[in-house]
């Protein structure tokens, strides 16, 4: 069968149906074909922006389909996600090729006797759509927003209900954009003057983010990342500004002893080496082996000598017993801070995963709190919007140890002007145009 990017799509979006990781099906999809940029790119596009839809595109289904979604064969009702994802999102596709392309696609995949009915529905949608938009949203706000968006409703009832109604659509919103990319400048090895200089001069136009001194943006199709001047070099790495704010609430100090307890591929591992001038010990613990060795691969580019690797369940770690300076958790979370980096990611979540995540940060928590010396200082981080993982982990916390407390960074501190008055930073990426977080930092006070 020839290879087209969209038969392609369709089997990464089939292969994801049954499982796979949607990062790991576009890989092989491309790694096996041998298309042309544009056709890869667009390949990338219609997998991710299917999956990433697939609410949307079935409501589509539901509407101008006899049967519903949920009752058509699996591998037409992907076809017809691919067919309705072009029309409706892909303006560089016309709309004849859409429809033309998912007939093709129908009659070569075992549905020739349906190929009349692809045509008819991606048709209909298309007469329906030129004055106005067709799609019919629920009457009920969160069903509205979650189909409007694509989302689950248990994601937009969670945000609306700290959020309200208004911000969550345009978190929602946020959450189906390009994310940007942003660098951190590792300052032991050059200065945000001299990245920013060589990007330019290298065509790529890269922006100075307020109030972060070490971070750049790239612009929307920088190229490839290990292209970009200053990569081999380790002058940056890739990191996402509110990532970096998390360093500075650490505010590691030359010769500390660090554990951060979560530490792979190892972002913030980097950050914290980069602030104390390479100078003390900075643990880098994490259960995957796997990970630690992209996490070596980051320390030998970025040439740093403080970092030393410790593979292990960071719940059951004896040796850094009142060891610490300081602590950093950025524990495993539902990602509701990052849904628009990973397509499927939200998808993947329950609240029943939830649940269980909210107890596994609380024993990570907890195991690591015995690590810090008394005064010394404890972050604990999540890229998630869910309260269950944030302010209900840090309120049982505190709770359960009374000889801790939130403790605000200096003032001098790139993260002083995020904190809120309840002591802790949660960066909503819609208002702050950066990935989700939450952090907070917290004091041992006995002595
Ligand atoms: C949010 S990621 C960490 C990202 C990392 N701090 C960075 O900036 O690149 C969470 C990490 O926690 C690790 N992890 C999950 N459960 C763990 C446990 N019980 N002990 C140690 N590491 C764990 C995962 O393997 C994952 O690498």
């Amino acid at each position: 069968m020839t290879q087209t990017p969209r038969q392609l799509a369709f089997i990464a979006l089939r292969s994801i149906h049954k499982g796979a990781f949607a990062d790991g099906a576009v890989d092989q999809a491309l790694h096996q074909s041998n298309l042309a940029l544009l056709d890869r790119r667009l390949l990338t596009e219609l997998v991710y922006g299917t999956v990433r839809r697939q609410r949307t595109l079935d409501a589509l289904i539901d509407q101008f389909a006899k049967k519903k979604a949920a009752q058509q064969p699996p591998d037409l009702r992907l076809i017809l996600h691919l067919g309705f994802y072009q029309l409706r999102y892909l303006s560089q596709v016309p709309a004849s090729a859409a429809v033309n392309t998912t007939v093709d696609l129908a009659k070569q995949n075992g549905f020739v006797g349906l190929a009349g009915f692809v045509n008819g529905v991606l048709r209909h949608y298309l007469r329906a759509s030129e004055t106005s938009d067709p799609l019919l949203l629920p009457s009920d706000p969160l069903g509205r927003l979650g189909v409007l968006h694509s989302l689950p409703d248990w994601v937009v009832q969670v945000w609306s209900e700290q959020f309200g109604l208004e911000e969550t659509d345009r978190l929602c919103a946020w959450m189906n954009q390009p994310p940007p990319i942003d660098l951190r400048i590792n300052t032991l090895r050059a200065t945000l003057d001299q990245v920013e200089t060589a990007m330019n001069a290298a065509g790529i136009d890269v922006r100075r983010i307020p109030l972060l001194p070490q971070a750049l943006r790239l612009p929307v199709g920088a190229g490839a990342i290990q292209t970009l001047p200053g990569y081999q070099d380790g002058w940056w790495m890739v990191q996402d500004s509110s990532a970096q704010l998390v360093g500075y609430l650490v505010d590691p100090q030359p010769g500390d002893t660090i554990v951060d307890a979560c530490a792979a591929p190892g972002g913030k591992t980097m950050h914290l080496a980069e602030l104390m001038q390479d100078e003390g010990i900075v643990w880098a613990c994490d259960r995957a082996a796997a990970r630690l060795k992209k996490l070596q691969q980051n320390v030998d580019r970025l040439g740093l000598h403080s970092v030393h690797l410790q593979t292990g369940d960071s719940r059951t770690l004896p040796q850094f017993v009142n060891t610490c300076d300081r602590v950093l958790i950025d524990a495993p979370c539902s990602g509701l801070g990052t849904l628009n980096r990973h397509a499927d990611a939200r998808w993947r979540q329950t609240p029943d995963s939830v649940q269980d995540l909210s107890q596994l940060q609380q024993d990570l928590l907890t195991a690591a709190a015995t690590w810090v010396k008394p005064q010394g200082v404890m972050v604990y981080a999540t890229c998630t919007l869910h309260p269950l993982e944030n302010e209900a982990v840090m309120g049982r916390f505190l709770t359960d140890h009374p000889n801790w407390s939130i403790d605000r960074p200096p003032r001098s501190s790139p993260a002083a002007p995020f904190v809120t008055k309840a002591g802790w930073i949660k960066v909503l990426p819609h208002r702050h145009k950066m990935d989700g977080f939450f952090m907070v930092r917290l004091k041992r006070h006995d002595l």
